[in-house]
This record gives structure tokens, C-alpha cells and sequence, in this order.
């Protein structure tokens, strides 16, 4: 299979998680939108979505599916979406599209994370895809040099502005051990919006796609 279609397939495993009548969490990235693809189907027995990013909710709205504010949502069943890098504690790195902040945002609303990824994404230790890190566009280069402190190399991904307006920083060279010690870190940098490390709040479901088949990892 390829890459896509293991993609595929975990957006369409990922339907069996939506409770009927509930509202949705949607993602944003390539994985994500192979799930959208396949909520299309459920479209009449969804209330509705709350999105993660501007290029999402137009594929929702394009298949007829209503989009929500998340302030007019008190709560959601689940929150599915993609990660760049996923390890065994379920912690994960997102960002690769820059819709870091608002997937955090809508994933901290959400009873349950279900991570939806193809086994490339699946690491030992977190680190080796860059570590997204969304900045207040006057702070870069002064939070670029304090993650320089924390031993990785940040490179600024010009010319990405992200759904809020703001930059994303790059960092390389990061072996992330202690995830939810790094997030705290690079949270406390006066700067940052968000950092792409889900460790705090990881997923509660990882479905991987693999050449036999679809591999469901729970937590405890
Ligand atoms: O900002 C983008 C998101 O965090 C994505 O969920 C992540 O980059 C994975 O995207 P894809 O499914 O395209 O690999």
C-alpha cells in the first residue's frame, strides 16, 4: 500500500470513534483530510464540526458538513487528527502544517484525542521531525535564541503565516526525552503561542496505518 492509502485507511477507521448527533473535532493535514473525506458519509448523522484551521473547515463546508465556533461548544466527544511524529507514550509532534495552536486549542476541549497516522510516524523518541514552535511575529528572533539555549537549532519557516498571524519557528536537532518537561519550557518562553508538542495533552487513541492493517493503541 502507499503512503496515502494507509492514510486512507485510518481516516476511514477513524469514523467508528463518532457518537451520532455529536459535535466533532476535526484536524487539519493530508491524514485529516482523507477522515473529512470519509465523515462526508455521517454528514447526516453528525450535529456538526468544530475545525482546527481555515483549509479544513472549507473542505467540511464543501461537503455540506456545518462548522462551529468553538466558543459556541461547551464540549466535544472526540478530536481526531494527524501528528507528525507519535511515540510509544503517546506523545506526539504536530505542526508540520502550522495549524499547531488551534489543534491544541480544540484537542483541550475534547473528551478524546484519536490520533490518525501512517507507521512513518510512529518514533522511539520524538525529535527528528523539526519541532513546530508558533511565535508572535516581533518575538522570533528573541525566541529563536532562548530554544537555542534548550540545545536545538530553530529556523524560521519564511514566509508562513499562520491562521492567527503569526510565525512558526523550526527547531532541529532536538532529542525530546522529557517531552512534558520541554513543552512546560518552551510555554514559558515570553513569545511563544503554543509549541507543537502534544505531551501535556497527548492522544488517548493512535490508529496507525500499516500494510496489514489498521493498528489501534489505546492508553490506560
Ligand atoms: O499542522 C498540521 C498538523 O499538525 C498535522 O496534523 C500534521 O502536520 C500531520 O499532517 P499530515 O497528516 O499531512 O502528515
Amino acid at each position: 500500500m502507499t503512503q496515502d492509502e494507509l492514510k486512507q485507511a485510518v481516516g476511514q477507521a477513524a469514523l467508528k470513534y463518532i457518537t451520532p448527533g455529536s459535535i466533532v473535532g476535526v484536524g487539519t493535514g493530508s491524514t485529516v483530510n482523507h477522515f473529512i473525506t470519509a465523515l462526508g458519509s455521517m454528514k447526516d448523522d453528525i450535529e456538526a464540526a468544530v475545525s482546527s484551521s481555515e483549509a479544513s473547515t472549507t473542505r467540511l463546508r464543501e461537503l455540506g458538513i456545518q462548522v462551529l465556533d468553538l466558543n459556541d461548544v461547551d464540549e466535544l466527544d472526540v478530536y481526531v487528527d494527524g501528528a507528525d511524529e507519535i511515540n510509544e507514550q503517546m506523545e506526539m509532534i504536530k505542526g508540520g502544517g502550522a495549524a499547531l495552536t488551534r489543534e491544541k486549542i480544540v484537542a483541550a476541549v475534547a473528551k478524546r484525542f484519536i490520533c490518525i497516522v501512517d507507521e512513518s510516524k510512529l518514533v522511539p523518541v520524538l525529535g527528528k521531525f523539526p519541532l513546530p514552535v508558533e511565535v508572535i511575529p516581533m518575538a522570533r528572533n528573541y525566541v529563536a535564541r532562548e530554544l537555542a539555549k534548550l540545545g536545538g537549532r530553530p529556523i524560521w519557516r519564511g514566509g508562513v503565516v499562520t491562521d492567527n498571524g503569526n510565525h512558526i519557528l523550526d527547531v532541529h536537532d532536538l532529542t525530546i526525552d522529557q517531552a512534558k518537561r520541554l513543552e512546560s519550557q518552551i510555554n514559558g518562553i515570553v513569545g511563544v503561542v503554543t509549541s507543537g508538542l502534544f505531551a501535556h495533552r497527548g492522544a488517548d487513541v493512535a490508529l496507525i496505518g500499516t500494510a496489514n492493517g489498521v493498528i489501534t493503541r489505546e492508553t490506560e
